[in-house]
């Protein structure tokens, strides 16, 4: 074992938490010096100090926000001024007091976050550190725990996969291993409503819909008490950046409470951001309360239904489906019944909630104030008319207008997450059009070899598949390779069949996602797969003007010079979505770009690389060509999707049926092939070292 590394702080049980900033840079010193136990306890200890220290700000914030004469003005009308003096200084004394008996002497000053370690742990990145060492101490379930946590806020860490993948193929890690250890459950209970909702399972869903938005609404309540500290953090930030404020005491003041206002104001989108998205679930609570009514009136409970549809109109007067229902409620049961209102949770949330909205319009209006009201459903009669333009303008930026809306239980966003690992990287207004995604994660870098091999294999001598020149352009080679093909080569013997299924498997994976985002309601079959290479062909390269691939359109015959595109034959005009996957990046050239209709412009550009998959619809909104591959080969899964049932791939059945007969005759042999007991540890650091004493480990493991 080596050595501890000096410094170590004594870690007393206990005690009051120490720094976690200081916690965690001693935890990686010793993951550094490979002193894997006192690391974990580092880490961990970490971890902790931090949780305290926003439990204990959140406790006393509710605590000392309810203390007497520590109310806050209703309103920031004039005098408005001493009266929050008063209760701003009470406040923070209790705060004070609060927060040094949960925390020790000096309290949560002492133990203040830099920015840089909030941002870490946000990513949850102790957890990637742990994994590895749990990893060496062989606690394999706490390893896989961790890995877990960590590729939740983390999809598309490449590394990360390719590690879980080798815990889930370990026998003795359980499913249950694999555990969340920071993601609040609403999310999951969330989750498990809407599924059960989208399949119709009403009854079973509904007490699940009910936890996760009273779970989320105590969430909410715990994010609001911890605003009460955010002055502290920022004035230290600021004090860093040497911006803090100029004024007065009153200004200060007012200042610090206009900043725990916007902070609470913000908790609701803070607490609708799963880990590892950069945006929340728009109209969180809104929603909720929709699929609740849903839920309620499937099963017939009318004046529960009625309760939260009544709730939504607190939100959204005059949205019409809920109109719709209520005029409907009250024909069918006469006069509402007196005890039937809305629910007393959402009326206080939203009472309170337009309160502080008034407070901070008033200061936006009055006080130079800036505030960015972050929810869609306040009333325009609330904001004063002179800001009322402005606003209008930054609502028009909000970040998730460009995404596909979220509005029914089973809706393509929740699909597309289910897929482990993928992320959505760039969408249609950033790649400058309407019907384009291009989402990363979807094969693993180990995957990705499996079908290069496989490439290559397919054009190596044994097949007599041979690359030929491609039809594009003389200065490449050019090898496709069918599904069919494939298998039949494996039955031949001439690529490996785990190959073939994974290229029927990885297409299979691309056209769910490619589904799930544009055509939710509507299947989409595959109706053509093919794995295309193309090489530059060696000393042809110099001065190269011509394409890889010239400017086209998946389904018509573009006419660049009117800038129509002919639906009709020779194009594939069933084609309805194309998709590549792409499975390298060490090639130079190679692009792929889509243009405008007149095949010149360049609107948007993606370098290919393992995993990442570009979709878009195959018409003439997409033109697109692939500029020249000038060193090196190039190989990518080309997929075009259609609604028409009767274009699907037929040879995809073929090449099931052929696989799944090699592999019933290999049944026996591969019995007493017996396999390695210890998988190589995961990690970057430690994978080197393997791969140099075991090159092909990897691949065969697969
Ligand atoms: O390989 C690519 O990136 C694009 C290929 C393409 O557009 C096609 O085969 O139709
Ligand atoms: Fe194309």
């Amino acid at each position: 074992e080596p050595p501890e590394p000096p410094g170590l702080p004594v870690l007393s049980p206990g005690a009051p938490p120490q720094t976690p900033d200081l916690l965690y840079a001693d935890g990686l010193r010793a993951y550094a010096a490979g002193a894997w136990a006192p690391a974990v306890a580092l880490l961990r200890e970490a971890l902790r100090s931090r949780a305290a220290l926003g439990r204990a700000r959140r406790d006393c914030g509710a605590r000392c926000a309810a203390e007497p004469g520590a109310a806050l003005p209703a309103r920031l009308r004039d005098p408005w001024e001493p009266q929050l003096l008063r209760a701003a200084l009470l406040r923070a004394e209790c705060l004070g007091r609060c927060e040094a008996r949960a925390l020790g002497a000096g309290g949560a000053g002492r133990l203040r976050v830099g920015r840089a370690l909030r941002d870490a742990f946000r990513r949850r990145e102790p957890y990637n550190y742990l994994q590895r060492a749990y990893y060496q101490l062989k606690k394999l379930d706490m390893a896989a725990a961790a890995a877990h946590t960590f590729l939740v806020a983390n999809p598309a860490h490449l590394q990360m996969r390719e590690d879980m993948a080798k815990y889930r193929r370990m026998a003795r890690i359980r499913p249950q291993n694999f555990r969340d250890l920071e993601t609040p459950p609403y999310w999951a209970t969330y989750d498990e409503g809407l599924e059960l909702l989208g399949r119709q399972e009403a009854v079973l869903a509904l007490p699940r819909l009910e936890e996760a938005l009273q779970e989320s609404l105590a969430y909410v309540e715990s994010c609001r008490a911890g605003c009460e500290g955010v002055e502290e953090q920022q004035r230290n930030e600021e004090e860093e950046a040497g911006t803090g404020s100029q004024g007065g005491l009153y200004e200060a003041i007012a200042e610090h409470w206009i900043r725990v206002l916007q902070c609470r104001q913000h908790c609701v989108e803070d607490i609708a951001t799963r880990p590892g998205r950069s945006f929340p679930v728009p109209d969180f609570l809104p929603s909720q309360l929709r699929w609740l009514h849903q839920a309620h009136a499937q099963v017939g409970n009318l004046s529960q239904a009625l309760e939260n549809v009544l709730s939504l109109l607190l939100f959204y007067p005059e949205d019409e489906a809920a109109r719709k229902a209520l005029e409907q409620y009250q024909a069918q049961l006469g006069q509402p019944l007196p005890s039937v209102g809305p629910r007393e949770d959402i009326q206080h949330f939203i009472q309170r909630s337009l309160g502080e909205k008034q407070q901070l319009y008033y200061a936006m209006e009055h006080l130079e104030a800036s505030f960015k009201d972050p929810d869609p459903w306040t009333p325009a009669a609330f904001i004063p008319e002179a800001l009322r333009e402005q606003l209008r303008e930054d609502q028009e930026k909000r970040p998730w207008d460009h995404e596909p809306p979220q509005q029914k239980p089973s809706a393509h966003w929740k699909d597309v997450l289910l897929l482990e690992g993928v992320t959505l990287t760039q969408d249609a207004s950033q790649l400058n059009g309407s019907e384009r995604v291009m989402l990363d994660g979807l094969l693993t870098p180990a995957e990705c070899g499996e079908l290069l091999q496989l490439a290559k294999d397919a054009t190596g001598a044994r097949s007599g598949y041979q690359g030929r020149r491609s039809p594009h352009t003389p200065h490449e080679r050019f090898e496709g390779l069918t599904v069919l093909k494939a298998a039949q080569l494996a039955r031949a013997g001439a690529v490996r069949p785990q190959g073939a299924k994974l290229l029927l498997e990885a297409s299979e994976r691309a056209r769910t996602l490619t589904q799930a985002y544009f055509s939710p309601e509507r299947p989409l079959h595959l109706s053509f797969t093919h794995l295309v290479c193309r090489s530059a062909v060696e000393g042809e390269q110099e001065q190269r003007m011509d394409l890889s691939h010239a400017v086209h359109a998946d389904n018509c015959v573009l006419d660049p010079d009117t800038g129509e595109c002919w639906r009709e034959p020779p194009a594939y005009t069933y084609r309805d979505y194309s998709g590549l996957l792409y499975l390298n990046d060490d090639f130079q050239g190679g692009d792929l770009f889509f243009t405008e209709p007149d095949a010149l412009t360049v609107t948007a550009q993606v370098h290919p690389r393992c995993g990442r998959l570009v979709a878009f619809s195959s018409g003439g909104e997409n033109p697109h060509g692939v500029w020249a591959v000038t060193r090196g080969r190039r190989c990518a899964l080309a997929l075009w999707h259609t609604w028409a049932l009767e274009h699907r791939e037929q040879e995809r059945t073929e090449a099931q049926e052929l696989l799944k007969a090699s592999e019933e005759e290999g049944e026996e042999e591969e019995e007493d092939n017996g396999k390695d007991p210890s998988p190589e540890p995961p990690g970057r650091v430690l994978q080197g070292i393997h791969k140099a004493a075991k090159p092909s480990r990897v691949r065969e493991e697969l």
